[in-house]
C-alpha cells in the first residue's frame, strides 16, 4: 500500500535515537533550534555545551552543504534548557524526505516544546532588502503540490494525526514577540514578516520562477525549512521560522545580479550577530508547559 515506506523511520527508532541523546547529557531541552546557511554561530551562544557530530549519532544523516556544520549542540541559552541543530538537511542532497525531518521528531522525544527555525532565503517582496530579517507568517509548499511531503507514508498516531490542520502552523504568539522584541532591539529598519515558499533546489530560480512565485504571493523563497515545520507541527510542537534575506530573486533580464552560495554565507555572517540577539531575546521569555510568554 506505501511501496516508499522503507525510507519512514518507526517510533522505536526515532526513540532509540532520542533514548541514545537523553543518556549522554543531562540537559533537557524545551527549546529546539534550526541554524540555516552561515547562521550556525547561534549554537556558540549556548552554556555548558554538549555536542555530537551527526556522523555520530544513531540514525542521523551528515552535512553535506557548506555553511552547516553538522553537529548537535545542548546547552542553556540564560538558563533555557535548548538543543540546536548546527546545520540541517534538505531534499537536494540526496536525502529522503523522512530523512530530512527526522530531527524534529527527534527533537519532540527529547522534550522539545518550541522549534525556533531560521534560513536563508531569497527576497521576492520589492520592499525587502538584502540583510532583512523575515518573520515567517505561512509558506508555500511548492514541492507539497507535487506529492512531495514529509508525512507521506503510513502514520503513527503516536506522533500526530493523519490529517494535519495548516492554517495555524506559524504560532501568532512567538510572530507577535519576534516584533516585539525586534522593536526593542532597534531593529524596526530591518524587521519584516512575510511567506515563505519552498522549492526542491539546488538551483536557484529563473527570472519566469522568480516572477512566477511573487505572483503567487510568496515574499522570500528558498529550499528548506517548510518540510520541518509540517513535521515538528505534526508531534505538535510549536513552530517559530525566520528568514534571513541573503539576496534579492533576480526577476529582470537586464540584471547583471546572479544568485550565488557565497553571497549567501557572506550575507548570513554580516547580520548573524543580530538574528541570533533576537533569537536569544525570544528564548528568554519563552515559558513553557502553560504555552504562555513572560513579560
Ligand atoms: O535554507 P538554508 O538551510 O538556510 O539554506 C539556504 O541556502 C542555500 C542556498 O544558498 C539553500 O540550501 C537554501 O535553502
Ligand atoms: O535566492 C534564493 N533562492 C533559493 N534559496 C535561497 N537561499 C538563499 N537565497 C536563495
Amino acid at each position: 500500500m506505501f511501496p516508499e515506506v522503507n525510507s519512514c523511520y518507526s517510533y522505536e527508532e526515532c526513540k532509540a535515537t532520542a533514548d541514545w541523546l537523553l543518556a549522554q547529557t543531562d540537559v533537557r531541552p524545551t527549546v529546539g533550534i534550526v541554524c540555516g546557511s552561515g547562521l550556525g554561530g547561534l549554537a556558540d551562544l549556548l552554556k555548558d555545551q554538549v555536542a555530537f557530530n551527526y556522523k555520530d549519532i544513531p540514525n542521523f544523516p551528515q552535512s553535506t552543504v557548506h555553511g552547516h556544520a553538522g553537529r548537535l549542540v545542548f546547552g542553556h541559552l540564560k538558563g533555557r534548557p535548548c538543543v540546536c541543530m548546527q546545520g540541517r538537511f534538505h531534499l537536494y542532497e540526496g536525502y529522503s524526505i523522512h530523512k530530512i525531518t527526522l530531527p524534529m521528531r527527534i527533537f519532540k522525544l527529547l522534550g522539545v516544546e518550541t522549534v525556533m527555525l531560521t534560513n536563508a532565503a531569497g527576497g521576492l517582496n520589492h520592499d525587502f532588502k538584502m540583510g532583512d530579517i523575515m518573520i515567517i507568517k505561512d509558506h508555500l509548499n511548492l514541492p507539497g503540490f507535487a506529492g512531495i511531503n514529509p508525512l507521506n507514508g503510513p502514520n503513527d498516531e503516536r506522533f500526530g494525526v493523519r490529517f494535519l490542520c495548516m492554517s495555524d502552523a506559524y504560532d501568532r504568539e512567538l510572530q507577535q514577540l519576534a516584533m516585539e522584541v525586534g522593536q526593542d532591539l532597534g531593529y524596526g529598519d530591518f524587521l519584516k514578516e512575510g511567506v515563505y515558499c519552498v522549492l526542491g533546489g539546488p538551483t536557484f530560480e529563473t527570472i519566469a520562477e522568480g516572477r512566477m512565485l511573487h505572483r503567487l504571493g510568496a515574499d522570500a523563497v528558498g529550499m528548506s525549512t517548510v518540510h520541518e515545520v509540517i513535521v515538528a507541527r505534526h508531534c505538535g510542537m510549536r513552530v517559530f521560522a525566520l528568514s534571513l534575506i541573503t539576496n534579492q530573486v533576480v526577476m529582470d533580464y537586464d540584471s547583471e545580479e546572479r544568485a550565488n552560495h557565497e553571497e549567501v554565507l557572506q550575507v548570513g555572517r554580516q547580520r548573524a550577530a543580530q538574528l541570533e540577539r533576537l533569537v536569544y531575546t525570544m528564548v528568554t521569555k519563552i515559558v513553557h508547559n502553560n504555552y504562555g510568554l513572560r513579560d
